[in-house]
């Protein structure tokens, strides 16, 4: 009998796998394919970074005529996604068949069935285990609509294998995923259009950051909202929907499928592991991540909560302790914050304005900040949400390399902090950062500039001068 089995080889998988062992337990992992990594890894955060970095590179090339300089040439997308996949295999050296092995997981490879609560069935191998952890992740959801499955279509799956640079995309989907892979197929030079169901891109980021967001975006691609996508046809070249009550057809030489994430359950016969599902097809968890069957886990987007892979590491992490110790730790996800790879970047933590009750916001435009000015890159906004007292409730921006330095912001929400904490720090001249600097400052302007402070203090120089 195993101590814990682990199902899904991916960024949650691995990390639970790879610290029960690391802590003596005899560990078993179930991976459906032969390589190791998940969707993070293959079709995921690292090649979607890649390629997106590719493009923007091509795109900077191609805009530095101000320096005299004129870039041409064809793109040639395969050797992008020769490049693209290098990252990948890289990477792929990390999560090896052969490091887990060599820390004592034993790999099993195939889609296990639940036979009993703690036993499973690996292609003809039955496995038991004191503890079992889901960690199978999701993949994209597929729509109701006419004709989608009998067209050529691209996912997340299958477009970084692609070797041919298609003239026109038709991206169904505003949220991270279509936004960013349509964003990156529009600087390489393809005509991109965008269409989104809701009223706005991006539903889950802040209004303002969302607004500029789309602001921008729309200068690279078009955008529509408020689309419904309601057939296919032509073998995926042709595009019928309806906006604003007008029925419209959009002719395109591919179309991408970005409409959300479904949970990876099929064929584990949840219930004879007495598992429940929710409403929505994900695992039900409580806070310490356990399901409705107590030595049951589940971990990383299968369970429909933040589906990130620094979610899945945590939520891993989590799992070791609270499966091998009998720990009933709990998750907590007030302060995770997640990166939107568009460019710019969009950075998010916590609460925004919408969701606090009570929100005061600080607000920084980036063409406020030297740094900005001195790079032409002064399109953004940093916002910092707190409570009447000042402390910080959920922060966000969106402005060039925002991902990396609104990180302060995490720790100070780990530690449950106050805002005037980001501005008693020293900002080395003049960096990116700076813009945290002057936000946090207009909660001193206001205290000390509108208040009684002011009053009393001109009073005292005047009694002193
Ligand atoms: C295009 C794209 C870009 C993304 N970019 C980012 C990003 O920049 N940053 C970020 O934080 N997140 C990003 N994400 C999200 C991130 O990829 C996921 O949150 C993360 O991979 C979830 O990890 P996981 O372990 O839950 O699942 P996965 O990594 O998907 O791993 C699940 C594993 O389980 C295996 N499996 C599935 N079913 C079975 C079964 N029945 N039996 C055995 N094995 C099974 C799968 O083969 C897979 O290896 C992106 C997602 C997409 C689609
Ligand atoms: N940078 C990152 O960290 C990153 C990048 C990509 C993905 N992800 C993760 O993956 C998750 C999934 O991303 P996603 O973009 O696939 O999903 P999403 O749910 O965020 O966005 C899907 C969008 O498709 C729209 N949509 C659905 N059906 C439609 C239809 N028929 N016609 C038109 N529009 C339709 C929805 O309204 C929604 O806005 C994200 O929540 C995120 O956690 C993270």
């Amino acid at each position: 009998m195993y101590d814990i089995i682990v199902i899904g080889g991916g960024a949650g998988g691995l990390t639970v796998a790879a610290g029960a062992a690391s802590l003596g337990a005899r560990t078993a992992l179930i991976e459906k394919k032969e390589a190791l990594g998940g969707d993070c890894l293959h079709f995921g955060c690292i090649p979607s970074k890649a390629f997106i970095e590719a493009a923007n590179e091509i795109y900077a090339a191609r805009h530095t005529s101000y320096a005299g300089i004129e870039a041409r040439g064809e793109v040639d997308l395969s050797k992008i996604m020769e490049r693209v996949n290098q990252s990948v295999a890289t990477i792929q050296k990390e999560d090896s068949r052969e490091r887990f092995e060599a820390l004592g997981v034993d790999i099993y490879q195939g889609s296990p069935t639940f036979t009993g609560k703690r036993e499973l069935n690996v292609e003809g191998t039955v496995l038991s285990g004191k503890k079992i952890v889901l960690a199978t992740g999701s993949s994209v959801k597929h729509p109701e609509i006419e004709g989608l499955e009998e067209a050529e279509y691209w996912t997340n799956e299958t477009v970084f294998q692609q070797t041919d640079l298609p003239e026109t995309m038709a991206f169904i989907g505003a949220g991270p995923v279509g936004l960013e892979i349509a964003q990156a197929f529009a600087r390489l030079g393809t005509k991109v259009t965008v269409f989104e169901s809701g009223k706005s891109i991006l539903k889950k980021e802040d209004p303002v950051i969302r607004q500029k967001a789309m602001e921008i975006l729309s200068r690279e691609m078009t955008i529509i909202t408020d689309a419904r996508v309601q057939k296919i046809s032509n073998e995926g070249s042709m595009v019928h929907y309806t906006t604003a009550g007008e029925e419209e057809t959009l002719q395109t030489d591919r179309i991408f499928l970005a409409t959300g994430r479904k949970p990876n359950t099929e064929g584990l016969n949840l219930s004879a592991g007495d598992v429940t599902k929710n409403e929505e097809g994900f695992i039900r968890v409580d806070e310490t991540l356990r399901t409705s069957n107590p030595d049951v886990f589940a971990v990383g987007d299968v369970t429909g909560h933040m589906p990130f892979t620094h979610v899945a590491g945590v939520h891993g992490k989590l799992v070791v302790q609270n499966a091998l110790f009998s720990l009933k730790r709990r998750m907590s996800y007030e302060a995770i914050p997640w990166n939107t790879y568009i460019t710019p970047e969009i950075f998010h933590i916590g609460k925004t304005q919408e969701e606090a009750e009570e929100a005061y916001v600080y607000e920084t435009r980036l063409q406020q900040v030297d740094r900005f000015i001195a790079d032409h890159a002064t399109e953004g906004v940093v916002r910092i949400i707190t409570d009447r007292k000042g402390f910080v409730l959920g922060a966000h921006a969106i402005g060039k390399g925002a991902g990396d330095w609104m990180q302060p912001v995490v720790a100070l929400m780990n530690n449950k902090g106050h805002i005037k904490e980001l501005s008693e720090m020293v900002y080395p001249y003049p960096n990116h950062a700076a813009a945290l600097e002057d936000t946090a400052g207009q909660y001193w302007r206001l205290k000390l500039f509108a208040g009684i402070v002011p009053a009393l203090t001109k009073k005292f120089l005047r009694w002193r001068l």
